[in-house]
């Protein structure tokens, strides 16, 4: 059995970041642009008003000094003429500052009657003048290595661009096996349960940026197998759930292979997950989960996303791990690299009583998968541990 760290190295040699396509900025969110965007105009383009005020040609007017009010700039209203000593301009926040001008005095700084305004006692500094460029000048070249976040989408807005070259979203066939797997929407029989481990890796994938396309459930026989892959055809990555180990009805790694599959690897010294496999097969990567519902949804969060991410251009890296206190103390661990649900409370991480990696219920309750590794000696409540967050953050 071949270690998380070689399993996740051979994953990332068979995807490399997909191609590129051009979105609307409306849809950008969450994609990784493919080339950085340059601004054609400097934000802002002209000296701005932060405030609501007047215009002035002096830099530091005297308390009790008179102006003469000539006219307005306001927002998208620019005033023409440019400012002459005495004069001042009613200025709004956000309009360019005239030609000649200073500063701006608050409007609070001053008494205006008729079309004076008189400056009145200990004005405010300001100059509340934002200067063309203050945000990003035209040329700023903005390419982020990571997904687009909502501040980013507003910065591309205000550098201009209306469509952004970015990454293609990986898209994802996933093919539960099993003949005792149901749908939630259809009716079980007696000796059948629901089928879950697809929609949760779905959501996984479409959190993390992909497109996921669940196909019907395949039997445990190799003719239904074979007619998920072809059902697969055009899907940039193939994730096939159970049948993945050693039982009689077990059929994913003697079909995979018999239909072509170039194996790269099959089994991971990992609990749970070690009968992972992973290869090509008729030119796509594919990767073939384990049944057990925690299994498929440690696996994915080990291994399917980090492999989503280096195709959407965001390299090769596994998941971030933090580290706790533990608040609790643990036996030695064994060869298996071992991922435990558990919950992050005030002292620490608390691993849950049970790591049945059956118990689905025990997953959406953790709040991170704490990782012992292989042969980790006994730990004593407060030491350091190292896990890698479920909980978004
Ligand atoms: N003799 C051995 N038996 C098993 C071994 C082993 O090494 N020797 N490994 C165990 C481990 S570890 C795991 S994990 C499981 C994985 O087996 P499979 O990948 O073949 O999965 P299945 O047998 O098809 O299913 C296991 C379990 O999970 C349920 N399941 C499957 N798919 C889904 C789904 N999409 N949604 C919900 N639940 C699913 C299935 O009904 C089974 O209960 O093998 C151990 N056995
Ligand atoms: O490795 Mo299995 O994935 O423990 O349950």
């Amino acid at each position: 059995m071949i270690s998380v760290e070689e399993a996740l190295s051979h994953l990332f040699a068979l995807v490399r970041p997909l191609g590129a396509e051009a979105v609307p900025l409306r849809q950008a969110a969450g994609r990784v642009l493919a080339c950085a965007c340059t601004a054609t105009r400097a934000q802002p383009p002209f000296d701005a008003s932060a405030m609501d005020g007047y215009a002035i040609a002096d830099a530091d007017p005297l308390s009790g000094a008179q102006y003469r009010v000539v006219g307005e700039s306001a927002a998208g209203h620019a005033y023409r003429d440019n400012l002459r000593p005495g004069e001042a301009v009613r200025i709004l926040t956000g309009a360019p500052a005239p030609n000649g001008a200073k500063r701006i005095i608050i409007q609070e700084d001053v008494l205006r009657q008729g079309d004076r305004i008189t400056i009145g006692d200990d004005p405010d500094p300001g100059p509340y003048i934002r200067r063309k460029g203050a945000d990003f000048d035209a040329g700023f070249s903005f390419g982020p290595e990571r997904r687009l976040t909502p501040a980013d989408i507003a910065l591309l807005a205000a550098m201009g661009q209306s469509t952004v070259t970015v990454i293609r979203q990986p898209s994802v066939a996933i093919i539960s096996t099993g003949d005792e797997l149901v749908d939630p929407a259809d009716s079980p029989a007696a000796d059948q349960i629901y089928a879950c481990n697809h929609l949760g890796l779905a959501a996984m994938i479409e959190a993390a940026g992909g497109r996921a396309r669940i196909l019907p459930i395949a039997g445990d026989t190799e003719a239904s197998l074979s007619a998920a892959f072809d059902m697969a055809a055009g899907a940039d990555l193939i994730v096939t759930i159970g049948g993945a180990s050693v039982g009689d009805h077990d059929v994913v790694a003697t079909s995979a292979a018999r239909l072509g599959l170039n194996r790269s690897f099959y089994k991971v010294a990992m609990r749970p997950g070690k009968p992972l496999m992973a290869g090509r097969i008729a030119g796509t990567t594919m990767i073939g989960l384990p049944g057990n519902p925690v299994s498929s949804m440690v696996c994915g969060t080990v291994f399917l996303i980090p492999v989503l991410r280096k195709m959407m251009g965001l390299g090769e890296a596994p998941a971030p791990r933090k580290t706790s206190p533990l608040a609790a103390s643990l036996g030695a661990n064994g060869p298996r690299e071992h991922y435990m649900r558990a919950t992050l409370g005030p002292k620490g991480l608390l691993p849950a009583e049970s790591q049945d990696s059956a118990r689905i219920g025990l997953l959406a309750q953790a709040d991170a998968l704490m990782i012992r590794p292989p042969h980790d000696p006994d730990r004593q409540s407060g030491e350091v541990v190292e896990y890698i967050s479920l909980s978004g953050d």
